[in-house]
């Protein structure tokens, strides 16, 4: 059996710890029999390898009794760069509860057990749901709503660097001016709506007039300006922070993909670049092959 789940890019801009979509960069949770003690095979850096293994954790927390078992974690999501790799771990071990000790979760109590661990929802959801996703917690319960997927390119600028979300989160303000945070709201309303409207010409200028997060962040991550004046020039539909950084995703069309590469190579940015899709499948499990 093995569990496949997608990243994410959360906020487009205004919606902040509210919208995230799920794209075509996959972390891999194989199950290879049950042990004597948890071990989680991998190659992703100094991540544990033990039961302290966060996708091990999440599973326990579910399934406290579960049997140990030997996993192996195959990612292509960077890890704390603003593609949801947290997200991605802690939806595998849900799932890997769910399918082990037999919890039959419905996807909503998934979404709500994961945006509890997790702490908000915009990276949870569409790692579970798929596609565009706009939602939020409200008392004890989940609503969401599945937008029209974007029918562009998400490329996604990577920096070598980490920026971890704790640390992102922690240069933001913890008070909003009330003006400034109706205007904030409103701005990220009216994103949702030309989002469902699938007016993607608002929705560009809409993700890049953010006023909750990017400008707190921004020199955190001296790509973002950079990448968002060469995506101008390109024609682009919007350039934004994903997650809390360090990745800059551009929304572009794909006919003017390459020429946007191009670009951004000749002004010296040398990371990787990745030419992503919205995944409208999220979370999915596969037979033995
Ligand atoms: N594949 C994985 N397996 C286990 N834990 C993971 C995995 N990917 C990420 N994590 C956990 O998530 C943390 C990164 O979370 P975070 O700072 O929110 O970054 P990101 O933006 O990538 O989600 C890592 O330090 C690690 O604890
Ligand atoms: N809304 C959160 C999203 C964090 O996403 P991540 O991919 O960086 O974990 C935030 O902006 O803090």
């Amino acid at each position: 059996m093995e569990i496949q789940v997608p990243a994410s890019s959360a906020n487009l801009g205004p919606g902040f710890d509210s919208i995230g979509i799920a794209v075509s960069l996959y972390l891999h949770l194989q199950d290879l029999g049950s042990s004597n003690k948890w071990r989680v095979d991998h190659d992703l850096g100094s991540l544990p390898h033990n039961q302290q293994n966060m996708i091990v954790q999440t599973a326990l927390k579910l399934a406290p009794d579960l049997t140990p078992r030997n996993l192996k974690v195959v990612s292509d999501i960077p890890v704390t760069h603003g593609l949801g790799s947290s997200s991605s771990a802690i939806v595998a071990g849900i799932e890997l509860a769910n399918q082990f000790a037999n919890l039959n979760l419905s996807a909503e109590e998934k979404v709500e057990i994961a945006s509890q661990i997790e702490g908000h929802p915009d990276n949870v959801a569409p790692a579970i749901l798929g596609g565009l996703v706009v939602g939020t917690n409200i008392g004890d319960h989940f609503d969401a709503f599945a937008a029209p997927l974007p029918p562009y390119d998400l490329v996604a600028y990577i920096p070598e660097y980490n920026l971890a979300t704790k640390k992102a989160r922690a240069v933001l303000p913890n008070q909003l001016d009330y003006h400034q945070s109706t205007h904030a709201s409103a701005i990220a309303n009216t994103l949702v709506a030309a989002l469902f409207k699938k007016d993607y010409s608002v929705a560009g200028e809409l993700i890049e007039a953010d006023e909750f997060h990017e400008q707190y962040r921004s020199s955190l991550v001296p790509e973002l300006a950079k990448i968002r004046q060469i995506s101008h020039a390109n024609g682009a539909v919007a350039t934004y922070l994903s997650g809390a950084g360090p990745t800059v995703m551009t929304i572009i069309d794909s006919e003017k993909t390459t020429t946007f590469i191009n670009a951004v190579r000749q002004d010296k940015l040398n990371d990787r670049i990745e030419v992503l899709h919205p995944d409208p499948d999220g979370v999915v499990i596969k037979p033995e092959p």
